[in-house]
């Protein structure tokens, strides 16, 4: 055998067996909640134009993205991101919609994690929702149900969604006339939670004194719903007080339905996707370090695609969410049904027969003609981990 030929590249993996009919199940338990919500799906190419991602678009850096060109010289990327594409395809597509587009898809996406990432995958399957022209609360309110519920119907008990607002930062570094490196500096700082080296920029910079530690406090400002009355206490900037009470409003509304439960707030939380203008967050379970879900509002982005329209969405990585759901041993049914036929090699004909009229009552039939060197115990294990209940023999 030629064992380096079987090796996959760093990053990248196969599914099979058990774990790939797993995954299809909770894949399609989360879709159906997408459907419930009465989103639509959408399939957008894997290749997309470099520009699609470029810096302005705010999503993923350059040295991130898997590189390929086209036989005209263009620079094309495998998407490492959901979002822009949506936005384009929505831009392109639905501009003279008239009312709110709702989207949903299952797609993997392909990011080039750098070497401290070990153990990060390159390629995941995402599910995820956009709400399209949709500026309202209710949008942001029906996107975090959504999260909520596809945590739920996973199967997962305990899980967090932390709330934040990134037009609370926003809010403040306007105030303070930063922009640039030093507001992409301070963002990484302040989410990262590096309390010394946000002060070690302060310090250096002739901001409002009680700008400066507004910003020094927000790698501090998280936590339950009080958060946010100190958060509103300890600034008048009307761009921050409306970013808290957006919030506030989002909790109240979690509150009908008791989902209040499932969330915290998180003010210094920000997202290196520079695209989101509102609301964020990021959904945390146990047996992952790193968020299975995470979204938010992205008001500017279609706009840069010349269709502007205020939005907001979410994705959730199937994987992460398949490696936590086995850590935490919650177990995944797998329905049994369907016929595995073993036939005679004297009796394809009547095999083929009842192959056809059971599937045209759909009923699963996997065929196989028999080997006498098979044992009957053998044949049952081949229809368990085809996920088959009945073994008939022809
Ligand atoms: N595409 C974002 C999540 C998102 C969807 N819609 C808005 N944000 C991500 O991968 O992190």
């Amino acid at each position: 055998m030629k064992k380096d030929l079987l090796h996959t590249p760093e990053g990248v993996r196969d599914i099979y067996s058990t774990e790939c009919v797993e995954k299809k199940i909770i894949e399609n338990k989360l879709h159906d909640v997408c459907r419930l919500y009465g989103y639509n799906d959408i399939q957008t190419p894997s290749i997309e134009y470099f520009d699609v991602f470029s810096k302005e678009r705010g999503s993923v850096p350059s040295n991130e993205m898997f590189k390929l060109f086209d036989r005209y010289g263009n620079t094309l990327v495998l998407r490492p991101d959901m979002t822009p594409s949506i936005a384009r395809a929505a831009a392109k597509y639905f501009e003279d919609h008239i009312l709110p587009i709702k989207l949903c898809y299952v797609s993997n996406t392909f990011i080039n994690v750098s070497k401290y990432y070990q153990g990060r995958l390159k390629e995941n399957t995402v599910i995820g929702a956009e709400l399209i022209d949709d500026a309202s609360i209710d949008a942001d309110y029906e996107i975090i149900c959504m999260v909520i519920d596809c945590m739920k119907n996973a199967g997962l008990t305990e899980f967090q969604v932390e709330l934040g607002n990134v037009a609370f930062f926003n809010g403040l570094l306007k105030d303070a006339g930063i922009k640039g490196d030093t507001y992409e500096e301070l963002l990484n700082l302040i989410n990262e939670k590096n309390y010394i080296g946000v002060e070690e920029i302060l310090n250096n910079l002739n901001i409002d004194k009680n700008t400066a530690k507004v910003l020094l406090e927000l790698p501090q400002l998280f936590g339950q719903a009080e958060v946010l009355d100190k958060a509103r206490s300890l600034t008048n900037i009307p761009e921050c007080i409306e970013a808290v009470d957006r919030l506030t409003n989002l909790y109240e509304l979690l509150k009908i339905n008791g989902y209040d439960k499932y969330v915290s707030f998180d003010l210094g939380e920000l997202s290196n996707h520079t695209y989101y203008t509102g609301i964020i967050f990021h959904a945390f379970t146990f047996g992952t370090g790193e968020p299975i879900a995470s979204g938010g509002r992205y008001d500017k982005l279609l706009g840069q695609f010349g269709c502007d329209k205020a939005s907001i969405g979410f994705s959730l990585i199937i994987d992460r969410l398949m490696a936590a759901i086995n850590r935490q041993n919650i177990e995944i049914e797998v329905e049994y049904s369907g016929v595995l036929l073993v036939y005679s090699e004297d009796k394809l004909q009547d095999a083929v027969k009842r192959a056809n009229e059971l599937r045209k009552d759909g009923i699963n039939v996997c065929m196989i003609r028999k080997n006498n060197n098979k044992s009957e115990s053998q044949y049952i294990e081949y229809a368990k981990a085809s996920q088959l209940s009945d073994v008939v023999y022809i």
